[in-house]
């Protein structure tokens, strides 16, 4: 695009800044809640909403409340809700069996919210970490290596007790190799032909995931870091070819994650590939504005909105992110 500005007083760009029905007219992006999916915390018992100290206003909810926040989501036009369980510790485990169980947390909130509103579109996390003695996406061996191909066969079964709960969007996290190739075929082996993936591709290994490892019980026993698996902060061609490599094995929609300090990573993503893009404003993203609003150092809702935006200007279908309820709530008036 090249464009053509004729010299001042022709050229007067403040003329269409005048007002807001001037700006409403030229505006390039939108929000909606339809660009919305709202990660929500799953925790075991009934009638709980249990505050998360370092996600100001984002609670662990039971079965029963992530339930009643599905109807909400639903009733606010957020197309989609992400389920991340909260998982005893009695129940983690070396081989992480706990993680295709049928009856684990995650498919227990599939399966009543399938039950409950089967119009929302239900995302399923696929990733060890939340059912791991070591806190880590995979398997580790002796040397504190973390196995991929061992890893890639428990992230299948995972995926397929995922798809037979009912969940609609599988979003494999745990940036092992060859993990999309493998969970397409399985999912077209047992005829889930519809259930759609979408790949965290460019996962950064980064220290905005702090809050979320605290809310989801996987703080405890982490040792080290994940760069042996998920990227280095200064790649960008990296992040291309991961995405290209996702594609070609049968992803959906790609995601960059964490969201606001890669949107360079997204505007790329989506000039080169033109697929369904999307961004995970990650948990440390939010606490960042949800802190400094709680503080009363940031405007809530206009800082919400702002960084919102950012990722439909960069580029993004859609965004991962806490602020869905109250964002969507906002932009419905
Ligand atoms: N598979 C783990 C997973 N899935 C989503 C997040 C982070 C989300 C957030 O910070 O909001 C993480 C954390 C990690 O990789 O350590």
């Amino acid at each position: 695009m090249k464009p053509i500005t004729p010299a001042f007083p022709a050229t007067r760009l403040r003329r269409l800044r005048r007002t807001e029905g001037l700006r409403a007219m030229v505006r390039e992006n939108s929000l909606s809640p339809a660009d919305f999916i709202w990660p929500v915390f799953v925790r075991d018992g009934e009638g709980v909403e249990e505050p998360i100290p370092s996600m100001p206003g984002v609670v662990r909810r039971s079965v029963d409340k992530v339930v009643q926040a599905a109807r909400e989501a639903y009733a606010l036009g957020i197309p989609a809700i992400c389920l991340f369980p909260y998982t005893d510790p009695a129940l983690k485990t070396k081989d992480c069996a706990e993680a295709w169980n049928p009856e684990n947390l995650s498919n227990r909130a599939t399966r009543a919210i399938k039950d409950a509103v089967p119009d929302l579109m239900v995302m399923t996390d696929v990733a060890l970490d939340p059912y791991n003695i070591t806190g880590h996406d995979g398997y580790m061996d002796e040397t504190g290596y973390i196995l991929n191909d061992e890893t890639v066969e428990a992230l299948v079964k995972q995926t397929l007790s995922q798809a037979r709960a009912g969940s609609d969007i599988i979003g494999p996290s745990d940036m092992m190799d060859h993990r999309i190739g493998a969970m397409r075929d399985a999912l077209e082996g047992e005829g889930f032909r519809n259930v759609a993936i979408l790949s965290y591709a460019a996962k950064y290994a980064s220290a905005f995931y702090g809050p979320f490892r605290d809310a989801v019980g996987a703080s405890g026993a982490f040792k080290g870091d994940k760069k042996g698996y998920q990227m280095d902060p200064g790649n960008s061609d990296e992040a291309m070819r991961l995405i290209a490599r996702d594609l070609s094995e049968g992803a959906d929609m790609v995601m960059i994650k964490p969201g606001m300090p890669y949107l360079d990573i997204c505007r790329r993503t989506k000039d080169m590939f033109g697929v369904p893009t999307f961004a995970y404003q990650v948990s440390g993203e939010y606490a960042m504005l949800a802190g400094a609003a709680e503080r009363g150092w940031l405007d809530h809702d206009r800082v919400m909105l702002e960084s919102l935006m950012a990722f439909k200007r960069a580029g993004c279908d859609g965004v991962l992110t806490y602020f869905a309820p109250a964002a969507a709530r906002v932009l419905n008036g």
